[in-house]
């Protein structure tokens, strides 16, 4: 079970969340965290398994047995101020990671508040110290607009940060708003194969799909995440990389977005969190119930390691 020390904590509360196979725990003075077993958050279904496949299948079960010990959800809760610092902290360290390791860092941003939560990037050490220049910026969703419009997530990053940063424009990736949402998703999808056969977007040697360094989440009251919305058919999308939606519930109605599989095929997945309105969402994404269908929030599970910023309003009912 999840304890909730959250009031009892000045700056931050981590928690690794249990499965119910549990076997310890163990806490120290800033963190509580739980031991946890493999399949926490990861989906499996044998009954989609045709028997030709199913040494492949038990293959990858094995290995992500063995990976799964890393993907059990971090989750921490914050001050608001006390967000922001670590977000960029985070964010920074992942940024010298990868630009030592690859030469390149590929983050995916999505809309909302979530770039504001990203200012403390602009002071420093990191607005001197972190090297743009090797950023290449992409968006987990972005709405079918004009690049200038008040609506574009494009120009709320870039008005927030992306202006305020050394980042070459060439490594902002921004759609083609000239197009239709179709045809934007057929483009955007175009480019990152591009980007993955140039090398500056890594590949997942487990599914095949692009393996983005760095993806920045946030999830509406409803738990949705980039334009993927609970109950949606695109929840369910497995091919394409990028698709679109029409009839999005969250207006403006047309956008493009990453799919799950791109998504959960990512090295870092990080979601930011903030306000009680999103409380029930959270504690349905995170502890779930085998009663009801998993909101697309719950359905995150990056190869990599997850991540969750709160604030107390949004982890209240955890
Ligand atoms: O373009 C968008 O609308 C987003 O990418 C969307 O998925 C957003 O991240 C959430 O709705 C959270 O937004 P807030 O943090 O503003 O609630």
């Amino acid at each position: 079970m999840i304890q909730t020390p959250f009031r009892s904590l000045t700056n931050a509360t981590k928690i690794l969340l249990p499965t119910p196979s549990s076997s310890s725990s163990s806490s120290s003075s800033s963190s509580l965290r739980f031991s946890s077993t493999a399949f926490s958050f990861r989906e499996l279904s044998l009954s989609s398994v045709s028997p030709k496949h199913k040494g492949a299948f038990f293959s990858t079960l094995k290995s992500s047995m063995v990976d799964t010990q890393k993907n059990d959800p971090a989750v921490e809760v914050f001050e608001k101020e006390e967000l922001a610092v670590a977000l960029a902290k985070y964010v920074a360290d992942l940024s010298n990671k990868f630009t030592t390791e690859r030469g390149a860092f590929t983050v995916c941003f999505s809309g909302g508040s979530l770039i504001n939560y990203l200012r403390k990037l602009l002071e420093p050490p990191y607005v001197d110290s972190l090297e743009w220049s090797k950023w290449h910026a992409f968006w987990v969703d972005e709405r079918v607009v004009p690049l200038t419009h008040e609506d574009s997530n494009y120009k709320l990053a870039n008005d927030g940060l992306l202006s305020k940063v050394p980042i070459p424009p060439g490594n902002v990736h921004v759609i083609n708003d000239t197009l239709s949402a179709e045809g934007a998703a057929d483009d955007y999808e175009a480019r990152l194969r591009e980007l993955v056969k140039n090398g500056v977007i890594a590949s997942s040697s487990v599914t095949g799909f692009p393996k983005f360094d760095l993806m920045l989440l946030g999830m509406g009251p409803d738990g949705h995440i980039a334009s993927l919305f609970p109950g949606h058919p695109l929840v369910q999308e497995n091919k394409r990389w990028v698709t679109f939606i029409k009839d999005s519930p969250k207006p403006p109605p047309q956008r493009i977005t990453f799919t799950f599989p791109v998504i959960n095929s990512s090295a870092y997945a990080a979601f930011v969190v903030t306000g009680a309105g999103k409380a029930d969402a959270v504690h349905s994404a995170l502890k779930g119930s085998q009663n009801s269908p998993k909101l697309p929030a719950g359905m995150v599970s990056p190869e990599g390691e997850l991540k969750w910023f709160l604030d107390k309003g949004a982890a209240s009912k955890l």
